[in-house]
């Protein structure tokens, strides 16, 4: 696995290993050693995914404090333009966003620390959206980011999205509770 670092502290591109042969591909999305040996969370209670079409845009999502967590988001099947904006108040890039390409055939994940809301764009016919948390789902500490008020450059103006995701602050409304950590080295 290598680790590609963003403009956002603590966000990394995870390059994972694609084995490829004739019956399609292996990829292995969490390896706790490995994870542990370049400082990553390694404590996942929860996995999850979610299968959307052509078009459907999540998000942004995100657990407040003291239920925040580090997201790990790896796509299938499919492939999805991926984007967060950090929310932690100090940050040297708050209100900033970052984007990923994750697909099937790259093979690649998204690592999010707590702090930094998150969604994705479904740019295939269909795709597979695999999530690994570091707390588990607390209805009551959801919260959101109105999609297109972050200037994330998403495929489309005009994405199939939830009620529940139309409804949330945008970025300027947005009273962050979230406060930027610098990581100890
Ligand atoms: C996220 C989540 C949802 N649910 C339920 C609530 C609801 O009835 C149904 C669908 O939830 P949502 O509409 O929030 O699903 P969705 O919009 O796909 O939510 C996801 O969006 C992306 C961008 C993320 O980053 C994820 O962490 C997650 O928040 O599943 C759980 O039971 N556990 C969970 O962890």
């Amino acid at each position: 696995m290598q680790l590609h670092p963003t403009k956002i502290p603590g966000c990394f591109e995870l390059e994972l290993n694609v084995f490829k042969d004739q019956r399609g591909r292996f990829v292995k999305t969490f390896h706790e050693e490995i994870f542990a040996s370049h400082q990553l969370e390694t404590h996942f209670p929860e996995a999850y995914y979610s299968y959307s079409t052509q078009n459907v845009l999540r998000g942004l999502h995100f657990q407040i404090p003291p239920k925040d967590h580090t997201k790990m988001v790896h796509c299938a099947q499919g492939e999805i333009v991926d984007a967060v904006v950090d929310l932690r108040v100090g940050s040297p890039t708050y209100g900033q966003f970052e984007v990923f390409e994750l697909s099937a055939e790259k093979g690649n994940s998204a690592y999010i620390p707590p702090g930094l809301a998150h969604g994705f764009y479904i740019v295939s016919e269909t795709a597979l959206v695999m999530y690994q948390v570091s707390t588990v789902y607390a209805p009551g500490h959801e919260q959101g980011l109105l999609w297109n008020s972050a200037e994330i450059p998403w495929p489309s103006t005009n994405p199939i999205i939830s009620e529940k995701d139309q409804g949330w602050k945008t970025l300027a409304d947005y009273e962050s509770p979230f406060v930027y950590e610098p990581a100890h080295s």
